[in-house]
């Protein structure tokens, strides 16, 4: 799609408002528009309609901007709509540090140069840490099953001398394996595998904006009245650690709804799904971040999913369209 798109240059469009100044600009300024102008913008004369064609088409082909090691693209057989528009974090950021407007679809593409880091076999650091001298994964890169079934792991992190190749920082390589967005008619988009994933392979964090739990609250409650009037999805998780003591927990809010990565794609299924999800914590970092590993071997062109949670408190919520023999028939919903 991008080769495509790469050679319709914008030069070769005739029009004859291509020397305006403003037009000669359009390839540092478009990429910056929200579809909603970009489709504006368009209408105006030919070149911009043929850069605006541009953009869409990188925008569908990797939603992640070129952020990750991976283009992930996006492919719709069941309506027009080419992509869904949100700012991409492959981290979790600050509510503060959410980008107001971040460029997508210009003529860099940095993903395909930067080299996808196999998981490391060997770990050759000299960190003495703890973490480092248990090793966080198999060998071969691979969670064991006891480790999935604990739902909580620590890797080495800033505080250890050890780099990112230590094998003791799997969900810090960023994305490994092949992924794809797919519009489904009932569901939405939905994240599938784009390639065979193992039982026990990191997949991706869930990655996006962390909230206070009072900006959590007012946030969904916008977002639960965006939701009744239809065509809106939110993707804001609430993971709660409880601490050794039994007697605390540790509240993390994060809202991949605005600004977020690929897993604000990942879709519920009553049965569990495919996806373990883990709370990880890393040496020197104040709060755990949650990330899904598959739960069993994944095939090529399966959807992941995971199972948002058991409490429905909303009698009347979302209808549920899993497809598994248990479906409870509406989403999960709990009070945020
Ligand atoms: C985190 S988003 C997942 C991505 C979403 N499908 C989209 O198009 O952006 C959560 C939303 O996806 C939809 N969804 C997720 N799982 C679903 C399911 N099993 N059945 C129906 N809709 C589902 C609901 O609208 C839910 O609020």
């Amino acid at each position: 799609m991008w080769q495509q798109a790469k050679k319709k240059s914008y030069c070769e469009v005739k029009d004859p408002n291509k020397h305006h100044p403003l037009i000669q600009c359009a390839e540092l300024i478009l990429p910056w528009l929200t579809p909603e102008e970009l489709a504006c913008i368009s209408l105006t004369c030919k070149t911009l309609s043929q850069f605006s064609k541009n953009i869409t088409l990188q925008r569908s082909s990797d939603a992640s901007r070129s952020l990750e090691n991976l283009p992930i693209p996006f492919h719709n057989p069941v309506d027009h709509r080419p992509y869904a528009f949100f700012h991409y974090t492959s981290s979790q950021i600050l509510h503060s540090q959410s980008p107001q407007r971040q460029s997508w679809g210009s003529s860099r593409f940095a993903a395909s140069l930067w080299p996808v880091r196999e998981s490391v076999s060997v770990c050759d650091c000299d960190c003495d840490c703890e973490g480092c001298e248990q090793g966080g994964a198999s060998g071969c890169g691979l969670l064991g099953l006891d480790k999935l079934e604990m739902g909580i792991m620590s890797e080495c992190g800033r505080s250890c001398e050890c780099g990112l190749d230590c094998r003791n920082r799997l969900t810090q390589r960023g994305l490994s394996v092949k992924l794809k967005i797919l519009r489904d008619e009932r569901k939405g988009w939905g994240l599938y595998a784009d390639q065979l994933i193992r039982r026990g392979q990191f997949v991706c964090e869930y990655a996006g904006e962390l909230l206070t739990t009072k900006e959590a609250r007012s946030r969904q409650q916008i977002y639960d009245e965006l939701t009744s009037g239809g065509h809106f999805s939110s993707a804001l998780l609430v993971v709660r650690e409880h601490l050794p003591s039994g007697k605390a927990c540790l509240r993390v809010n994060i809202d991949a709804t605005r600004t977020g990565n690929v897993a604000r794609f990942i879709n519920h299924s009553c049965d569990g799904g495919n996806l373990s999800t883990m709370l990880v914590r890393s040496s020197g970092a104040l709060l755990p971040r949650l990330c899904f590993f598959a739960s069993k071997d994944i095939k090529e062109g399966e959807e992941l999913t995971f199972s948002y949670g058991e409490i429905r408190v909303r009698s009347k919520g979302l209808q549920c369209f899993c497809g598994s023999p248990c479906c409870f028939g509406i989403l999960p919903s709990e009070h945020t």
